[in-house]
């Protein structure tokens, strides 16, 4: 036998290590090959279906079937949209838990968005808190165990330095709307540290689905410096930076890289919507980017234009104006401030009264007591233009006796703090008090609607930040509403975006919350209603947005030139529509 013979019958019969003849071609799973994590066919529907902005399930026609590669990949029904949202709603409804109805909504988006949106927005009433107050609160606290696929943005401490290159990974390259949050005050809940993303992650869907961004131009980021969250920190499974937060110059470095960044990768008009930061960053912030980059703080300046709608919107069932009556608020953080500071501002334009004269009118109420003008040394800056002249009082009850205000308004982030005598004191002193429990989630709200009402012998008019159900009281049925940033910012972010606005005044939150009040109707006004209902946000957000626009054309903020002649319509035709579009 020579050499080559031998050759020849290893190279037919045996393996290299000696196994079994590779006879079905099998054991090429084992050859080493070219490693590439991803793999892209292009002559097969495949990844279409498992691209959730493509993807519309048994909605792919017999003929997108044969021109997409879809045969076979999908069972042969062939169904419309209409009956997959009905199918949907059965699927979400037959759960008993809100976390599993967040988490198949979750599911939804990232398998089918038009589907999401299309179920969203015809389901707005049922679906809105699920998707957002109070489940989100709870998807946030349980952030890290219930998420198996990232969604947003993470920039954290490790990526300082590189904010622009991690900008660059994110796969759409035309943003429109950023929201940010870096977790310290999430919702009443507090730091949550990374798991705030949720926030973000909810806010940019209502961005689409009540005020018709598109969803591919919308960016959710959470920039992690840390949390204080002791339980966090011990948890092994917290997704986020385990040390505690960094402050001071580290962090105002970090954020100012990011500004830049953002500026520099998405240009002028990118808008940034900071979310549920701190109050001790989220004054400062929004005073140094205010004048150089499109900014606006959605927990001061969007609530304050909320809350100013529905009081506006009130004055028809109470009567008077704004400066017949006298607010009380508990909690002197970014709401509570933010929203006191708009109305002192409204007010001071319809009367021509100096801002300093009808804030006398506004009184807050912080976790020590009365702000008056003792403590004023101690007060952060934010709360010293509401220090005026009283003896120091510690108790709410005790306040609303001295103050007697018209309207009290709860943004303490603390539950049930609108207790028996609080509320009956308010309805002792007014025939229909104004009692606003704005804060989140539900477990933190200062009173629920039942309690409103029967405290109040059926008279208070009242709304709060997360839903509340029908109430019936002495035979009659109350409807609460809800006093919610949620039907200002994608109206007003809109408004931004469709006029190419640069800056963010506080004459545009004015814009915004004139229009939401005048989308009250009658109708609403005899259910004791001061917002109109969600299922109407489309025309509302499109109404809000209009209002903004104009002002924004008319201050000279506007970009987008030639102003449009309707702008109402012009919002209207710039909308996101979830219907499914058809495939060639
Ligand atoms: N409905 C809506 O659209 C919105 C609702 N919110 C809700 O409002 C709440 C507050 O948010 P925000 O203003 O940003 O938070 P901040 O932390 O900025 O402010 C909270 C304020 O409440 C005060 N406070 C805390 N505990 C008490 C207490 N027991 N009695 C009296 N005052 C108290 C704090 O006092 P001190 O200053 O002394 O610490 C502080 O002034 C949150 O629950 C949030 O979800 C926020 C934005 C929008
Ligand atoms: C609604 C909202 O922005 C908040 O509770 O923080
Ligand atoms: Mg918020």
């Amino acid at each position: 036998m020579d050499g080559g013979s031998m050759v020849a019958d290893i190279d037919d019969n045996v393996t290299s290590g000696g196994g079994v003849r590779d006879v079905y071609g099998e054991d090429k799973a084992s050859e080493d090959r070219f490693v590439t994590p991803w793999s892209v066919s292009v002559a097969s529907g495949y990844t279409m279906l498992r691209d959730p902005r493509f993807n519309k399930g048994l909605a792919f026609t017999e003929k997108e079937r044969d021109a997409h590669y879809l045969r076979g990949l999908l069972p042969p029904t062939v169904i419309c949209q209409e009956t997959q949202v009905k199918k949907l709603l059965r699927h979400i409804r037959q759960y008993q838990v809100p976390l599993h109805k967040y988490m198949a909504m979750m599911d939804l988006q990232e398998r089918n968005e038009r589907l999401f949106y299309k179920l969203l927005l015809d389901h707005v009433e049922e679906l809105l808190p699920v998707v957002y107050t109070p489940t989100v609160g709870e998807a946030c606290q349980k952030y890290g165990s219930i998420f198996m696929k990232p969604q947003g943005l993470y920039i954290s401490l490790k990526e300082k330095g590189r904010i622009l290159e991690v900008l660059g990974n994110w796969p759409e390259k035309n943003i429109q709307v950023i929201v940010v949050t870096d977790g310290e005050r999430i919702l009443g809940l507090g730091d949550l540290g990374c798991q705030g993303m949720g926030i973000p992650v909810g806010k940019l869907s209502l961005y689409t689905a009540l005020g018709g961004v598109r969803p591919s131009a919308c960016l959710p980021i959470t920039i992690d410096v840390g949390t204080n969250n002791e339980e966090l920190l011990n948890d092994e499974l917290y997704i986020g930076l385990k040390h505690r937060r960094v402050t001071g110059q580290e962090y105002a470095e970090l954020l100012n890289e990011f500004m830049t960044a953002v500026k520099q990768n998405y240009g002028e008009k990118v808008l940034v919507q900071f979310e549920d930061f701190a109050n001790h960053n989220a004054f400062d912030l929004l005073e140094k980017y205010r004048s150089s980059h499109l900014v606006f703080n959605d927990d001061i300046q969007g609530t304050a234009s909320v809350v100013l709608a529905g009081l506006v919107a009130a004055l028809k069932l109470v009567g008077g104006n704004l400066t017949d009556h006298r607010f009380l608020f508990l909690g002197a953080g970014e709401a509570g401030t933010g929203i006191a500071e708009l109305i002192a501002l409204e007010t001071s334009k319809r009367t021509n009264l100096p801002l300093d004269e009808v804030r006398k009118n506004i009184w807050l109420v912080d976790s020590k007591g009365l702000i008056v003008s003792s403590r004023k040394e101690s007060l952060q800056h934010f709360k010293q233009p509401w220090a005026h002249e009283h003896e120091p009082v510690t108790e709410l009850v005790e306040a609303i006796n001295q103050i007697k205000p018209t309207v009290l308004i709860g943004t303490s982030g603390q539950g049930r703090t609108f207790t028996k005598e609080v509320v009956a004191a308010m309805a002792s002193n007014n025939e229909k008090p104004i009692i606003l429990a704005l804060s989140n989630p539900t477990s933190q709200s200062e009173c629920t609607a039942e309690e409103a009402y029967t405290w109040s012998q059926g008279r208070a008019i009242f709304a709060s930040g997360s839903p509340f159900a029908s109430v019936e009281y002495d035979g009659k049925v109350f409807v609460p509403g809800q006093a919610n940033n949620a039907y200002i910012f994608p109206g007003f972010g809109l408004g931004l975006i469709m006029s190419g606005s640069i800056r963010v005044l506080d004459d545009l939150l004015l814009a915004a919350s004139e229009a939401l009040a005048s989308q009250v109707t009658q109708e609403d006004y005899d259910k004791g209603l001061i917002y109109p209902p969600f299922t109407n946000i489309r025309n509302i957000s499109a109404h809000i947005a209009a209002n903004v626009a104009a002002k924004a054309y008319e201050l000279g903020l506007a970009t987008r030139l030639p102003q449009p002649k309707d702008l109402v319509k012009y919002a209207e035709n710039s909308m996101y529509t979830p219907a499914y579009r058809s495939y060639r």
